[in-house]
């Protein structure tokens, strides 16, 4: 279905080399670059031929070791940096082709963009700082406040509003920063390592908010993130990048059950399949004569959230649609089997893993 919707972004053969000689290099490579030859032309490789779509509402996680290039990546399809060669279309239009105005247009009316520093102005309160953006684009300083007093509370920072960003606590000041990015309510949200500052119980309870937010708001992400829990935490699909190369790209379930190469089975390699597996990968057909319990599971739940509640059951499970119409069971038997079976004994739903 999704293939004939327009994607929001589109990346065709995109490369970012950088070096004076960049361009020559690249035409003279036919388009097969590789690190040692780019070296010794005096280049480095940021991005090595990336292809992929987004889709509306799509979070796709860029995820990678530091140098993989995923920053480079991003800058690319926001335009902050220029590419070397390839084709980015935002909603259909070609980014590339667009002047320094269509660019500020772009930038300022449809991205937002979240950065592990906070980037918040010291001498600013939460409000003002929220408002900012708003009142770049010639907003009311009365109506931009009143606008930014939704985010804090949206952000769930109610309270903090005149706050200055020293005195508040480093995942409040991120939220701060999401609040200003999701001010001007862009459909493309960029966020490059917005986590990786905060300590790591902090950065979860993040993780859970911007889930929430995302539930709420349904943007376009392009997430960047040197850490594999949390691109299976957030993401519906995973680029994995090595030396600019898009190694795979795929679903948490996918990656994890299929590693494409040796490199990515490294990162999956101990994750718990009940981690990224779902209700709906995994249930049985639905026979109305069953003897069901009353418990009822989303079919988009993760095995891991909804295992001891099945496990406790004596009966069989409803596993329910969006409409809470029942789609299919789950019962002991396929729950201890993806807990504790064999890959091959998990009886995945191959065309619900795909599309997950
Ligand atoms: N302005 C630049 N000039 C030269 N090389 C660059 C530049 N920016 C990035 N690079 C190189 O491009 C490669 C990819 O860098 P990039 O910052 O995109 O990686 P990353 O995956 O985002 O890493 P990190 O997690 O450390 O931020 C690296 O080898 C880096 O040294």
């Amino acid at each position: 279905m999704s293939t004939t919707v327009q994607p929001v972004i589109k990346c065709e053969s995109v490369y970012k080399i950088f070096g004076e000689n960049a361009g020559k290099v690249l035409k003279k490579s036919g388009g097969k670059v590789d690190a040692e030859s780019l070296l010794e032309a005096g280049c480095v490789i940021g991005v090595n031929n990336a292809s992929f779509d987004v889709h509306k509402g799509e979070m796709l996680v860029v995820m990678g070791l530091s140098g993989s290039g995923k920053s480079t990546l991003l800058r690319c399809i926001s335009r902050l940096i220029e590419t070397t060669a390839g084709d980015i279309f935002i909603d259909g239009e070609d980014l590339l082709a667009m002047n320094e105005k269509e660019l500020i247009n772009i930038r300022r009316n449809k991205m937002g963009m979240v950065f592990q520093s906070f980037a918040l102005l010291p001498h600013k309160t939460v409000l003002e700082n929220i408002a900012l953006p708003l009142q770049v684009k010639g907003i009311s300083t009365k109506d931009s406040m009143e606008r930014a007093m939704t985010m804090v509370n949206l952000v769930e920072l109610t309270g903090c509003e005149n706050s200055f960003p020293r005195q508040l606590s480093g995942g409040q000041q991120q939220r701060v920063g999401i609040a200003r990015s999701l001010a001007v309510e862009p459909d493309i949200w960029f966020l490059d390592e917005p986590f990786s500052a905060l300590d790591p119980l902090i950065r979860r309870e993040m993780q859970d908010e911007f889930l929430r937010l995302q539930s709420v708001l349904h943007k376009t992400i392009l997430f960047v993130t040197h850490d594999f829990d949390e691109a299976l935490r957030l993401a519906d699909r995973i680029a994995i990048m090595k030396d600019g190369i898009i190694e795979q790209i795929d679903t948490p379930a996918n990656i994890v059950l299929n590693p494409a190469t040796e490199y990515i089975a490294k990162f999956t390699r101990g994750v718990p399949r009940a981690r990224v597996l779902s209700c709906k990968t995994v249930m049985a057909q639905y026979d109305a004569s069953a003897d069901m319990s009353d418990i009822r599971v989303s079919q988009n739940a993760i095995i891991e959230t909804i295992a001891e509640r099945v496990l406790s059951e004596q009966k069989t499970v409803a596993v329910t649609d969006e409409q809470d119409e029942i789609v299919g069971v789950l019962n002991s038997k396929i729950i201890i089997q993806v807990l504790f079976g064999e890959a091959n004994d998990i009886p995945v739903n191959d065309t619900a893993v795909s599309q997950a």
